[in-house]
Order: structure tokens, then C-alpha cells, then sequence
């Protein structure tokens, strides 16, 4: 029996890690699910959260993507993933940087790049891998950054283009993705975060005055699955999230936020399922807790 495909569309190198990390060593472990990663950007327009490696910044050397790119192989190893893709190539699409700024016109940015030009790239590998589920994000992104609003963008066109057939049969024979995930995490969950980081010296929430004020987060009964993955995935994702340094150093939030909260803020994520049918749900909210159900 040939295995069972979850391909996941991220935007920047610790996407994958932070916002699935724990799903993704979840189902790596399991020989009947094969795992794909496809990267839009490298992250060019990053912090750099160390000092030693600040030259490397857009604004210095622009060296961060090269970086960050070795930075994504340590992390996808420790969460047991083999099969990684970067849209269009390594480099053909740039970290636009956040809303508004001037990096969001770089030629490369990811931000202004042709949807159906993007998706086509995406098309050719949904063909060849033929995954029964597709994971990417909300059409805000999460949170409204343009790489994740485009990578939303460029996912569902290229669930939809890849299932037609008339549509450049030169890219394989059509594939019909049967389930559609959104990642999310419930208000709950935020709510408890914006408490527990309230003074603290990396405070994400310090600019909002309450959870209301924040741009992501979904109700209990706007989310259909939950993956609690056990405690070797979450000491995985420790170790991804620390493959990823030049984003996440010592002390920051994401670094301390399984100290602060235990492994559960870490072992869980949360999905919408925007595309296809519900499989079985347990719990209080009647979660699924398999993609692939
Ligand atoms: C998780 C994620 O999407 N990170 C992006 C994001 O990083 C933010 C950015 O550096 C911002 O300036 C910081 O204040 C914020 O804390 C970061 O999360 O945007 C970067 C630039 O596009 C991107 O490289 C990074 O992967
Ligand atoms: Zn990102």
C-alpha cells in the first residue's frame, strides 16, 4: 500500500516548525504517512535575534536566506523530515518582510509574485507526491503577514488547478487533494499565552492591550482538528525551534514557552478544515485528532 501524503505550504524557514512542528514529527514517525514540506521563501528579511550573527541581516550583508537555509535543514532533521521543497526552487521567491515595508516591492518578493506563476511550481509537486491532505494557513495568514497570505493564496490555486485536468497536463496527471487544513490555535490557548507572557521581557502580546486587540485565534467551535502529539514529538520541536536560532534565541518567548506552559503548548496544534469531509471527533469539542481520518 503506498503511503498516505500530508504536504504542508509554510512561507519562511521556522514556519514549519513553529506553527507545525509538532504534527509534522507526529505523523514522521508513522511509516504509513509520507511528509512533504514546501518552503516559499528563505527569510531573507529576518530578525536576527543573535548578535554574533547580525551582519547577516537584509540591511547588512544579506546573507540571512543562505543562513536560514541550513538553519531549516537542522530543523526538518530533527522533526524527522526528508522531503522539502522551496517554491519555484531554492531563492526564486524573497521574504517580503512585514506589511508595508519597502522590501514588500523587492522585485523576488514573495508578496508581489504572480499567484497562478506560483502555484503552477505547486501544481507539479501536489502531481507528483499526491497527498491526500494539504496543510497551510488561514487567508490572513495567521497573522496578516504578506508571505502567509500568499502562501494561502498560492495553495488553494494550486489545490484547485492541480485537480483539473485540462489545466497543463504537462505538469502530471490531475490530482484532487481530498482534505484541506487551516492551520489556527484557539482563543483559549492565546488567552492563556497573553497572560503567562504579561511583563515578561519578550512579551509577543506587549503591543496589545487585550486578546482582543490580536490579529489571530479561533474560537473552540471554529476548529475541527487538534494533533496532541506525544512528548518525544515535543522535545523534537524544542529542538527545531532551536534550529532556528537566528529567529528564536535563548530566553525568547518561543524558547520559554513550554517552560512557562508545559509541553502541551508545544505538543499541540489546531486546524481548520477548510476543504473536505470531517473524520471521527472525540473530546468535549469533538476535535479530530488525525489529518488523515
Ligand atoms: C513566524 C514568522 O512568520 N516569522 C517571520 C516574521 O518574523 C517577524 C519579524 O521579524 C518582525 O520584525 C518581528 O517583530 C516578529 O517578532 C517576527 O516574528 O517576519 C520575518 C520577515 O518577513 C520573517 O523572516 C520571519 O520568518
Ligand atoms: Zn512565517
Amino acid at each position: 500500500m503506498s503511503a498516505r501524503g500530508i504536504l504542508f505550504v509554510h512561507a519562511h524557514p521556522d514556519d514549519e516548525t513553529v506553527s507545525t512542528g509538532s504534527t509534522l514529527a507526529h505523523y514522521a514517525a508513522r511509516p504509513d504517512v509520507h511528509l512533504t514540506v514546501v518552503t516559499c521563501t528563505l527569510g531573507e528579511e529576518g530578525e536576527v535575534r543573535v548578535p554574533h550573527l547580525a551582519q547577516l541581516a537584509a540591511g547588512e550583508a544579506d546573507q540571512l536566506g543562505g543562513y536560514r537555509y541550513w538553519e531549516y535543514r537542522r530543523a526538518v532533521a530533527a522533526l524527522g523530515v526528508t522531503d522539502t521543497h522551496f517554491l519555484g526552487g531554492v531563492g526564486r521567491w524573497r521574504d517580503s518582510g512585514m506589511m508595508g515595508l519597502p522590501s514588500n516591492d523587492h522585485p523576488r518578493a514573495f508578496w508581489g509574485a504572480d499567484v497562478d506563476e506560483a502555484a503552477a511550481d505547486l501544481v507539479a509537486v501536489l502531481r507528483d507526491r499526491r497527498p491526500e491532505v494539504l496543510v497551510t494557513y488561514d487567508p490572513d495568514g495567521f497573522y496578516g503577514h504578506p508571505d502567509h497570505i500568499q502562501a494561502h493564496r498560492v495553495a488553494m490555486r494550486a489545490a484547485d488547478l492541480a485537480a483539473d485536468p485540462a489545466w497543463r497536463p504537462d505538469l502530471g496527471e490531475a490530482h484532487e487533494v481530498r482534505k484541506i487544513y487551516w492551520t489556527t490555535v484557539p482563543r483559549s490557548v492565546v488567552e492563556a499565552q497573553f497572560a503567562a507572557f504579561a511583563g515578561a521581557s519578550d512579551n509577543p502580546f506587549a503591543d496589545a492591550a487585550s486578546v482582543d486587540d490580536l490579529p489571530f485565534g479561533s474560537a473552540d467551535d471554529e476548529i475541527h482538528a487538534c494533533i496532541t502529539a506525544g512528548p518525544h514529538a515535543a522535545e523534537q520541536k524544542r529542538e527545531a525551534m532551536a534550529a532556528h536560532a537566528t529567529q528564536i534565541a535563548p530566553g525568547d518567548w518561543l524558547d520559554v514557552l513550554g517552560d512557562k506552559l508545559g509541553d502541551g503548548a508545544i505538543a499541540a496544534e489546531y486546524y481548520i478544515l477548510a476543504r473536505g469531509e470531517r473524520g471521527p471527533g472525540e473530546g468535549p469539542n469533538a476535535w479530530e485528532s488525525d489529518l488523515l481520518a
